[in-house]
């Protein structure tokens, strides 16, 4: 039996259009070249699909194509960017104090690095802990900033509670402290509008297969006026202006700067019909009782619904669930069971946060799903509770 997916903060499948697009890459009698080879067509070819791409995925995020440094992926982006700061700097004096702010509802992608920043490279970190409403304050960074404070490190959308980040005010903020402001937008791109410039982020991190792109390919936007300062961590053939080597896989490029333009042309339409989608469930399933909302009622993007039922185990409740695909917690972190330490940040109790339910709706979400998913909630909880 295929069950009904609503995990789309996970992952999302391929637009049909964008594999199309990767599809006329890979083969003889497509653009298969290696984009570096400088001697023949295929090569020329290959590189004109992969400029194209970085120009589609520069257009969507308000930046130059020159600011564009291609990655594996998010996760990669954020390494880059936190390491590569404090790696920068740590050159020009190996022994200066530095102090990065970051939140305790980070993505381990950024929270793994910090730790081991902390620990490996003597930095000192501040964890900024969010409100009930899964909300960081711009208050709360400006209180946190010291003169060594080298890099503010902040999710624009929380990944299990949809939360969003006035990013904006902290970016102004920090417009006469010389700490760089890093931006994971792996959960906001394609959600909530971003826009480099008017946020005045230097250093944004993007993952392509939350945008209806492929898997293992990113990007990090790395600000150029002025040039932030940053240390690679690939060393090899000297690609993406030595920020990053290795071979550039065409197809997948081809793919995030296709998935690129099409959030641009439909992202707010899929985004009103989306949230209708999303509230309805909500109203739905508060007919249950003793049914809480995690995160902001309204300062959330329009796919996130992360809620968590009174009186049912969690992890019953999602073995239960057997023909709705949904994530308790963050998927990137189910191979634990220990409550979700994002939940656990806003308060719940151990028991509310192993209840959590993380439904997340995408582009291809229909009415019908949701009232298919509405039904099964419903009667797996009714079930549970008697
Ligand atoms: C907020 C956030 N940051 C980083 C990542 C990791 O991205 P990637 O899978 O591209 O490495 C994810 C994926 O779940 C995420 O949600």
């Amino acid at each position: 039996m295929k069950s009904l997916y609503l995990d789309y903060a996970a992952t999302t499948p391929v637009d049909p259009r964008v594999a199309q697009v990767m599809a006329s890459c890979l083969t003889l009698e497509g653009t298969f070249g290696n984009p570096a080879s400088r001697s023949h067509r295929y090569g020329w070819q290959a590189e004109q699909v992969v400029e194209n791409a970085r120009r589609q995925l520069a257009d969507l995020l308000a930046a130059d194509p020159r600011e564009i440094v291609w990655t594996s992926g998010a996760t990669e982006s954020n390494n880059l960017a936190l390491k590569g700061v404090v790696e920068a700097l740590r050159e020009q004096d190996a022994n200066k104090p530095l102090h990065i702010i970051t939140s305790a509802i980070e993505h381990k992608a950024v929270l793994d690095v910090c730790a081991w920043l902390q620990t490996q490279q003597q930095v000192e970190v501040t964890y900024l802990t969010p409100d009930a409403d899964g909300l960081i304050q711009p208050q709360q960074v400006s209180a946190a900033l010291r003169d060594d404070t080298c890099l503010v490190s902040l999710m624009a959308v929380n990944n299990e509670l949809g939360t969003v980040t006035d990013i904006a005010a902290i970016g102004a903020l920090l417009k006469d402290h010389p700490a760089y402001l890093h931006v994971d937008a792996a959960q906001a791109l394609g959600k909530v509008a971003v826009n480099v410039k008017d946020w005045q982020v230097d250093l944004l991190s993007v993952s392509a297969h939350k945008l209806y792109g492929p898997k293992g390919v990113g990007a990090l936007y790395v600000k150029r006026e002025p040039q932030v300062m940053l240390a690679a961590q690939i060393h090899g053939g000297g690609h993406e202006r030595g920020m990053r080597s290795g071979t550039l896989a065409t197809h997948q490029l081809a793919g995030l700067g296709e998935a690129a333009r099409l959030v641009q042309e439909e992202q707010a339409a899929d985004e009103a019909r989306i949230r209708q989608l999303r509230d309805q469930l909500w109203d739905g399933l508060q007919a249950l009782g003793g049914v809480y909302l995690n995160g902001h009622a309204q300062l959330r993007s329009a796919n996130h619904l992360n809620v968590s039922f009174d009186g049912v185990d969690g992890e019953i409740l999602l073995a239960s669930l057997a023909k709705v695909a949904v994530s308790s917690g963050s998927a990137c972190n189910s191979a634990t069971v220990a409550p979700s330490y994002v939940l656990k940040a806003i308060g719940r109790s151990d028991a509310l946060a192993h209840a959590g339910l993380r439904f997340s709706l995408g582009r291809f979400t229909t009415a019908e799903e949701i009232a298919f998913a509405l039904t099964e909630v419903t009667r797996v909880v009714q079930m549970l509770r008697s």
